[in-house]
């Protein structure tokens, strides 16, 4: 082990401690400066709410935040005494003196306090958007109403107060009263919740969070089977893409300015170009943290501290995997499309680190990599029937026993099975229509490929044998649905998986840059060209392999083999 561990410096994408790389790349990218994050809010006297929530919250998850006030409360922790909205000509010269030099990578909207700020905002949005196309940045609208002492900050209940900002908004991030007032439904159950979030879409919101933290339900107990507690449940609804991310209650009342803070966080995480889903993950993550560790600083309720870039798997949300109790609870998926869930964990490999991983498309290179040695390979043949395929398949996993090592079947699993294969690897599309129950049953190891944290965490329910993360750089191998992660995701990507199970990265990944890659204290490197294209075979093996012994090892890795595995989300 190295003792060169540094605190990776906070950029883009805030890293987790780990070893510092020193190519100029890494180096360049390290150098990156923060996304310029707006808040367009009210401030908040007591600290913990509004513009001053919104700073501490963008300045701790990586980005440089911006102000255009909207009203100066006089507030603090038990009441809201005066609120005084900022003149017209006050607000608009905010956002103008901004855009002309600092130019947002994302935009948080707060207090708005009443119809004639919405209508000047709407407007501006619309200035920016007629001059330049395409110019506008993700932009996040926290639709506050009460503060959380109950005061009302806004000076209107119409229930439509918001309708003209909606086509610039690209998430929503009501709470259930707020949602209730937006949207007339009365939220008495999670189809309730459902169509009040559909409502808004059709209204012209792209994306709603409906956030969980005020909405309990009868018969909730029962919607989570394991595990048993107080939970929290937001759900993330747009045309795309409907989703469930689930926690514990946190058993505090310091939630003054939680509102603030998740929209804030959201807007700072989608600054750093992360999917929404992806944010999600995180700022349920960081308000999990925030939430923990909060100190009441007043006589009310105190505010959320602020704790980092989240790093442990305990602080993140659970994905509810499909055909779960709590999606059919939320009428996300019909009954009919109940998927086979295994019952178990997949059985572990056996070691923590699968190394050097070469991926391959023919029986002749299994057998000419397990002669050089490798332990760990893939068959990953593609677009061929069943019955093409099986001959060379059965021979491969027949040379993979011989050699003791651990060859993985791509995408043919029903053939994998027949033939006794060491394991399985799928995508994300397949683990939909895979017997992920009978590979189980069958006692095959699994590995399931991830591109960002809601895969991840949605994979990591599931207790495969690995989780491979992808594609780190670009590579002409495969045409990929998703942006390269880079090496600031993977560290922290590899923080979160490895201390449970082994950790895979696949995609662009050559010999210098395997010994990046290997600084994230990844316990394996998938490749495919490294390897295939290499002039010398046995060479190309030995600098990978070299690659690992270099760089340090996390601790956490040596203590996985002997970990019980556990299914984290049996809610089925
Ligand atoms: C180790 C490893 N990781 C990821 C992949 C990609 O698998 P998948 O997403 O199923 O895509 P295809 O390989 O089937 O194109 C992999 N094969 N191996
Ligand atoms: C199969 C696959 N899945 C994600 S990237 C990738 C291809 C990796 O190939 P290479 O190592 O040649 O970049
Ligand atoms: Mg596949």
């Amino acid at each position: 082990m190295s003792s060169d561990v540094k605190d990776t410096p906070t950029a883009v994408g805030p890293a987790v401690t780990r070893p510092q790389a020193d190519s100029t790349s890494e180096a360049a990218a390290q150098a990156q400066v923060r996304p310029i994050v707006w808040t367009i809010a009210g401030s908040d006297s007591g600290g913990g709410a509004g513009i001053q929530a919104d700073l501490l919250t963008i300045q701790d998850l990586g980005g440089h935040g911006c102000t255009a006030i909207t009203a100066i409360t006089a507030q603090s922790s038990v009441a809201v005494d005066h609120v005084e909205p900022i003149s017209d000509a006050g607000f608009i010269a905010q956002l103008d003196t901004l855009w002309a030099d600092l130019k947002p990578r994302a935009i948080k909207i707060g207090l708005l306090t009443g119809p004639e700020q919405v209508k000047l905002l709407a407007d501006w949005l619309a200035q920016r958007q007629a001059e330049a196309p395409g110019s506008l940045p993700p932009i996040v609208l926290d639709p506050v109403l009460v503060a959380s002492s109950g005061a009302m900050l806004n000076t209107t209940e119409a229930s439509d107060q918001f309708d003209p900002l909606l086509p610039f908004i690209d998430i929503l991030t009501p709470n259930g009263d707020e949602l209730a007032a937006l949207t007339g439904v009365v939220l008495d159950s999670p189809k309730a919740v459902v169509s009040a979030c559909e409502q808004l879409l059709k209204r012209g919101a792209k994306a709603v969070l409906a956030k969980g933290g005020h909405l309990i339900f009868d018969g909730a107990e029962t919607l989570h089977g394991q595990p048993a507690g107080p939970r929290c449940v937001d759900l993330l609804y747009s045309a795309e893409l409907k989703a469930l991310f689930d926690g514990p209650r946190i058993d505090t009342d310091n939630t003054h300015g939680s509102g603030c803070t998740l929209s804030s966080a959201l807007a700072t995480v989608l600054a750093q170009d992360y999917v929404m889903e992806d944010a999600l993950a995180v700022v349920r993550a960081y308000l999990h943290n925030g939430l923990t560790a909060s100190q009441r600083f007043g006589a009310g309720p105190g505010p959320l501290a602020r704790t980092g870039w989240p790093t442990e798997l305990a602080s993140f949300p659970r994905v509810p995997l499909p055909g779960s109790a709590l999606n059919r609870a939320y009428g996300l998926e019909a009954e009919s499309e109940q998927a086979k869930l295994p019952e178990a964990p997949f059985t572990p490999c056996e070691v923590a680190e699968l190394g050097v991983y070469p991926v391959v498309d023919s029986v002749e290179w299994v057998k000419r990599l397990l002669q050089l040695g490798v332990k760990t390979l893939q068959l990953r043949i593609k677009d061929q029937s069943p019955e093409a395929v099986e001959a060379d398949i059965a021979l491969a996993i027949e040379l993979g026993h011989a050699y003791e090592a651990r060859l993985f079947i791509n995408d043919y699993w029903q053939l994998a099975i027949k033939h006794g294969a060491y394991g399985v690897h799928l995508g994300q599309e397949d683990m939909a229509i895979a017997d992920l129950a009978a590979i189980q049953r069958a006692g095959l190891k699994l590995g399931l490929s991830t591109h960002g944290y809601f895969e991840i965490l949605r994979a990591h329910a599931l207790a495969p044998s690995y989780i491979a993360m992808g594609h780190i750089f670009p590579t002409p191998t495969k045409q990929m649905p998703s942006a390269p992660q880079g090496l600031t995701r993977l560290h922290n990507y590899v923080a979160l998986v490895q201390p449970h199970r082994p950790a895979v990265a696949i995609g662009g990944i050559d010999i210098p840059r395997a010994f990046e890659v290997a600084k994230s204290g990844v316990g394996s490197i998938a490749v495919v060209r490294a390897v295939t294209q290499a002039k010398d075979v046995a060479e190309a093996l030995g600098e990978l392999q070299c690659a690992f012994e270099s760089a340090p090892t996390l601790p956490t890795a040596a203590a996985l083999a002997a970990q019980p595995q556990e299914r984290e989300c049996s809610d089925a």
